[in-house]
């Protein structure tokens, strides 16, 4: 592994609040992946970037790249290595090119000594690499926020990086051209092998651009794994909700004469694969998650729901369905499959993945 976090805890000083931003984060990355974290605005992404960063300090823990110990406080060693110490590049939010430099002077900001020529190389190299070959000359107030925002990409990866840590690079940039950068960000970075670790609060971004996400939630890492597992295999209901759209329906893990079934109000599921057994839970009485993906619109079947809401997403709808039994689901439906409001259709479940919780305890 190249970067490694081990039970990193970040607590501001002075905080009102006992819980810390940060609390014993543990993960890895190989030399060349993406990383990327995402949670709720407040859930400690930032405070984690800027203490591998070196920008903050951790009160527990251990930060390491390639086996040198970047920061560490444990009853062993404190250790805080001053950020410029650390071969780490990073590109925020608001595009921070200097103003009064051109492209070319921004580019080559950072870049140790070099002769002129040898500098001047590597920024056109740098500007290829990011699309805006022949741009040197421009000015910052020249340039859209998206060739700002690569400019910003070529300056933190001229000088070779170790590590490139992102934050919410595209959040000032409007939906299209974030989801074509997030693109092109990954097959840079891939280009250049560049081992990176990249923070947003958008699932399409998260998974477009990651190799491993990680989902945080009130300092904790909940889960970090590759996206397909985060979508049907969440580690908790925190994840399982805040990834994709789904709700949790009453279940019960029942034993049958082909082996255990889960009942829920749209029938027996079974193919339980890496699903508890019954035993897992009081009476088997659990929670199943439904994703709008697992629910699919059939006439035949005899499960009927009504439409409550429905949300135009291009090729599909989302409809928000209640059944007789009174719980609600979502669908994904074909958009040409345009029934109105209030209207009873068909479904059945066709879930590939079962997953349960416990139940959730009131209060
Ligand atoms: N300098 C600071 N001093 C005190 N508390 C801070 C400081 N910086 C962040 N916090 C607190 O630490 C917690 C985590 O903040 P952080 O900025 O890391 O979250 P985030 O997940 O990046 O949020 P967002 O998505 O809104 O940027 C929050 O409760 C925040 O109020």
């Amino acid at each position: 592994m190249f970067l490694q976090l081990d039970h990193v805890t970040i607590r501001y000083p002075g905080s009102a609040s006992q819980h810390p931003a940060v609390d014993q984060v543990s993960l890895t990355l190989n030399a060349g992946e993406i990383g990327v974290l995402i949670g709720p605005s407040g859930c400690g992404k930032t405070s984690l970037l800027r203490a591998i960063a070196g920008l903050e300090r951790i009160q527990g823990g251990r930060i390491l790249i390639a086996g040198q110990v970047l920061s560490a406080a444990t009853p062993d060693a404190t250790v805080h290595l001053a950020p410029e110490r650390r071969q780490i590049g990073m590109v925020f939010q608001d595009y921070a090119l200097f103003p009064h430099l051109n492209v070319h002077d921004n580019v080559a900001f950072g870049l140790p000594k070099m002769d002129k020529a040898q500098r001047s190389a590597r920024v056109a190299q740098m500007l290829a690499l990011v699309g805006l070959a022949g741009m040197e000359r421009r000015y910052a107030h020249q340039l859209s926020g998206g060739q700002q925002q690569r400019v910003a990409l070529a300056r933190a990866l001229a000088p070779q990086p170790r590590l490139l840590l992102l934050d919410e690079p595209f959040s000032n940039l409007d939906v299209d051209l974030r989801e074509r950068l997030a693109h092109e960000l990954r097959n840079i970075l891939k280009q250049t092998s560049t081992t990176a670790l990249f923070v947003t609060h958008d699932q399409m971004e998260a998974f477009a651009v990651g190799d491993l996400i990680g989902v945080m939630n009130h300092g904790r890492l909940e889960q970090w794994d590759d996206a397909y597992h985060l979508y049907h295999r969440p580690a908790t209901r925190f994840v399982a909700d805040f990834i994709g759209h789904g709700v949790f329906a009453p279940a019960r893990i029942v034993e049958s004469v082909h082996g255990p079934v889960v009942r829920t109000p749209l029938g027996d599921l079974t193919d339980l694969e890496e699903c508890p057994l019954p035993t897992a839970y009081p009476d088997g009485e659990c929670e199943v998650l439904l994703r709008a993906d697992d629910i699919v619109h059939d006439d035949a079947s005899p499960v009927k729901a009504r439409i409550e809401r429905k949300a135009f997403r291009g090729s599909e709808f989302l409809y928000t369905l209640r059944l007789e039994s009174g719980e609600q689901v979502l669908a994904h439906v074909p958009s040409h499959h345009d029934h109105a409001l209030g209207e009873w259709i068909g479904i059945r479940p066709d879930v590939d993945h079962v997953v349960t919780f416990p139940k959730e305890t009131a209060g």
